[in-house]
């Protein structure tokens, strides 16, 4: 576990930061100038902030007393432009990080195959695309040997092709090497398909932090994601193939319906609910073309938007519904009202 506090002054900002990021992607989301580099600098030891204290997994890497340099934080960093040595094969950038942490040289072939990165080992940077660039900056990280990674905006720079082709590389160290990772980025879509945790910055301030499906599914915190993002990101298994071709899984909410996925069973997806493509009925609808309608309560009602929680258990995932303040009145919602959610269209996050 990270935590942060701190408060640096700079002549155009001053910054009073603080948040937790637990294991999972952490994302540090806000809009340009809100502090988000100022914050990875100082967690990474390239800026010492006014005050504060900063640990890792209990270690004091900041305070008053302490100012661990960058190298002795166990702290692996990947930023927009890969900041690779260029005379330098890829090879010896990977091997950069044994000069100072011993055991990293263990793990060279098997990050080196993670990352599939073998066939560039005698390149140089400048002969690399972007992606590629990308992906040994990710190797050189890891093998410092890293308690963290932190990542500034590390696809900023990449076209979407190349996006895409990352995405899954930063998938599989959060799924299966379980690195924990603090992430700055603008995009909400890449925010929504890699984060666990989420802080919101604005101005210098963390004005809330907390697990992403709680932001997306907060009338009051989604629109901070940009107006057009609020909803839902929901869970769900696949169960298999029906007769018709169509996927179902099961959601907290019951089982659902979505096009053909050819996933195997047992598979766990996000599933992004936008809530102006939801519909509420407080009875069971009959005769629809929608195939899938959910049980869910209110739990509530502000600034048309509708929180729901799934199913009878409501502690369980919620989602967000769009609706008019006149509807609001003549269904006569309000929370603990139980209705019918008609889900128009589900886009797949992780397939
Ligand atoms: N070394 C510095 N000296 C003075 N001001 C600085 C310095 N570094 C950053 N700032 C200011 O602090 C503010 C926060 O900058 P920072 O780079 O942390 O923002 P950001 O959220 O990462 O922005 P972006 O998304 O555009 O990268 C900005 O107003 C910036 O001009």
């Amino acid at each position: 576990m990270l935590e942060v506090t701190f408060r640096h002054k700079f002549p155009g900002l001053a910054l009073d930061v603080a948040f937790d990021a637990p294991g999972g992607v952490t994302a540090l989301f806000g809009p340009s100038g809100c502090g988000k580099s100022t914050a990875i600098n100082a967690i990474a030891g390239l800026m010492r902030p006014d005050q504060g204290r900063i640990s890792l997994d209990g270690h004091v890497l900041f305070d008053d007393r302490t100012n661990l340099p960058p190298q002795a934080r166990r702290i692996g960093c990947v930023f927009q432009d890969a900041r690779l040595f260029p005379h330098m094969t890829v090879a010896a950038n990977l091997r950069y990080p044994s000069r100072w942490r011993r055991g990293a040289a263990r793990d060279f072939d098997r990050i080196v195959e993670m990352l599939a990165l073998g066939p560039l080992l005698q390149r140089r940077p400048g002969t690399l695309s972007g992606g590629e660039r990308q992906r040994t900056a990710i190797g050189r990280a890891l093998l410092s040997d890293p308690a963290l990674l932190v990542m500034d905006e590390p696809l900023a720079a990449l076209d979407e092709t190349r996006k895409t082709e990352i995405m899954p590389w930063l998938e599989r160290l959060r799924d299966e090497i379980r690195l924990p990772i603090l992430y700055v980025s603008h995009s909400v879509p890449e925010v929504l398909r890699l984060a666990t945790t989420v802080v919101l910055m604005r101005q210098g301030r963390v004005i809330h932090s907390g697990p992403l499906t709680a932001i997306l599914a907060d009338p009051e915190l989604a629109p901070q994601l940009g107006a057009r993002e609020a909803g839902a990101l929901i869970h769900a298994t696949v169960e298999g193939p029906e007769a018709d071709g169509m996927t179902r899984v099961t959601t907290a909410g019951g089982p659902m319906l979505l096009p053909d996925l050819n996933l195997a069973p047992g598979r766990v997806l996000r599933l992004r609910i936008l809530a102006h493509e939801v519909i509420l009925a407080r009875a069971a609808p009959q005769g629809l073309s929608a195939l899938n309608i959910l049980p869910v309560t209110v739990t509530r009602v502000q600034d048309g938007l509708v929180q729901l929680a799934l199913g009878t258990d409501q502690q369980h995932e919620r989602m967000l519904a769009q609706i008019t303040p006149r509807s609001v009145k003549a269904l006569q919602l309000q929370p603990g009202s139980t209705c019918h959610a008609i889900v128009k269209s589900v886009s797949v996050l992780r397939s």
